[in-house]
């Protein structure tokens, strides 16, 4: 019997030791994979022979708890927990545990390996605490922290890790599309028009912002997430449409893995709701976001142009002097691997155009006919992507395209979104201009105020909002 037992242990420790070798050819064999190192990676595969981990892996007890796993992969979940350290850490952890322990092992416990400074974890048993979801990424970086911890592991399937670098997001001269020259006018519309539809993107130059205001709200929003965080609380708002709402990730009651992202999200059109602190921040912010309505005002008319209708189209049939506008201030602290993780992941805007104001760190990603794309600011150059609305009210002529924000190791990074659209109570649905025999109606019509609630309160999962109302 004790002899039986013996080999049971040896058997036990060798197979387990012969597994985690295994698991470190896998985790090199990602590393190729996320760097594009496609031919390397499947022979590292064929050279081990490796298959069937992750069968092996539940054969032997382990049920992934995904929920608190993993950012959402669609369709792909269970598939991308068995990567990186999480393997080893698994490795680890059924070799450890006793052979009667529970058959689902809650995986938090992966954060014992990836979360540095973490032995009190280790020693106590414990995870990290679920209270770390209300920790802001500052503080997080300012308490010396070295690693990812776990909770922020977002994994991002091998094809969406490759970026295409050959193609540049087109450009619009403001300055000539609000030209008395009639030829550079239409000329810049018809550029205005073919960037709405074919990229959803496009680089705003020449516009009537002044670089000082650019940077002085620039360096306002840098002393709002200044402020102790027992100040920011103030503004931490419970519902998704709180006219002020301070808070981190993207929306941690619904997040499965938390983002590198603090963020502070304000309406301030038509009613104005800003922070009262630090000083000066809400007449800057009001300069600011009055400015970058006029020129979201020029665009939409333009826009309406480019689409064969009067300027004043969209202003009319929205409603857009009471129009709403909501600035969102993200703050990306930098992050010691951000390979790891997402500042923010992808997902379309709700809303007419997003306006973007970005320090000169580059960090958004848009897709562009499925590849992804980094975009790199030019100098006092806006961001423009047209919105859900947008595609909406158009029924699908012009699109609203899927972006996303990653974050860097060398320096903070901020970018500043206005969003306009509708007035919340106002129905949204396709026009009839875009409606006929070969155009039926793309989208149910509905609330704006209930699709923005709506897609606040769910969680960014690559899916548009759009696919809920697509008819
Ligand atoms: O930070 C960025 O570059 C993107 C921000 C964004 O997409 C958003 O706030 O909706
Ligand atoms: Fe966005």
């Amino acid at each position: 019997m004790a002899m039986l037992k013996w080999e049971e242990r040896l058997h036990r420790g060798f197979s387990s030791w012969k597994w985690i070798i295994q698991e470190l050819y896998l985790v090199l064999g990602n590393i190729y994979t996320r760097h594009g190192m496609l031919e390397e990676a499947d022979e590292l595969r064929r050279l081990m022979g490796i298959n069937g981990v992750g069968k092996e892996t539940r054969r032997r007890g382990y049920v992934a708890e995904i929920q608190f796993a993993t950012n959402s992969v669609e369709g792909s979940k269970e598939q991308s927990l068995w990567c990186h350290g999480e393997k080893l850490a698994l490795a680890f952890g059924l070799m450890v545990l006793p052979p009667r322990s529970p058959r689902k092992t809650r995986v938090q416990f992966v954060g014992l390996l990836v979360f540095e400074g973490s032995q009190n974890g280790v020693q106590n048993g414990l995870a990290l605490p679920e209270e770390t979801k209300m920790v802001s990424v500052k503080e997080l970086v300012e308490s010396n922290c070295r690693s990812v911890p776990s909770n922020y592991i977002s994994l991002i399937s091998p094809e969406d890790s490759i970026l295409y670098e050959t193609e540049n997001v087109p450009t619009i001269d403001f300055s000539q599309l609000t030209s008395s020259n009639p030829i550079e006018r239409s000329k810049a519309i018809q550029q205005l028009g073919d960037a709405c539809r074919d990229w959803g993107f496009f680089m705003l130059i020449n516009h009537c912002v002044p670089e000082t205001l650019r940077e002085k709200v620039l360096r306002a929003t840098q002393s709002f997430f200044d402020l102790s965080e027992e100040e920011k609380k103030e503004y931490a708002g419970e519902k998704v449409l709180d006219p002020i709402r301070y808070g981190t990730s993207f929306n941690v009651m619904v997040d499965k893995a938390l983002f590198w992202r603090d963020y502070l999200k304000c309406h301030v059109h038509p009613h104005l709701h800003v922070p009262s602190k630090p000083h000066g921040f809400s007449e800057t912010v009001d300069e600011y976001i009055r400015k970058s309505r006029e020129l979201v005002g020029e665009l939409l008319k333009g826009i309406c142009e480019s689409l064969g209708l009067e300027e004043n189209y969209i202003h009319k049939r929205l409603n857009i002097e009471l129009g709403t506008q909501l600035l969102i201030a993200n703050f990306y602290p930098p992050c010691p691997k951000p390979e790891l993780t997402m500042g923010l992941p992808a997902h379309t805007d709700h809303g007419l155009l997003t306006l973007l104001l970005q320090n000169q760190l580059g960090g958004l990603q848009i897709q562009h006919k499925g590849k992804w794309i980094p975009v790199n600011p030019l100098p006092n150059s806006f961001l423009v992507n047209t919105g859900d609305h947008l595609e909406i009210l158009t029924n699908g002529k012009y699109k609203s395209v899927l972006h996303r924000a990653v974050v860097n190791t060398k320096a903070t990074r901020i970018s500043i979104a206005t969003a306009h659209g509708a007035p919340l109570e106002i129905i949204v649905g396709p026009a009839p201009e875009f409606i006929g025999d070969d155009n039926p109606e793309a989208y149910r019509a509905i609330k704006y105020g209930d699709y923005i609630q709506f897609q606040q309160s769910h969680e960014l999962d690559r899916r548009s909002c759009l696919d809920h109302i697509r008819i």
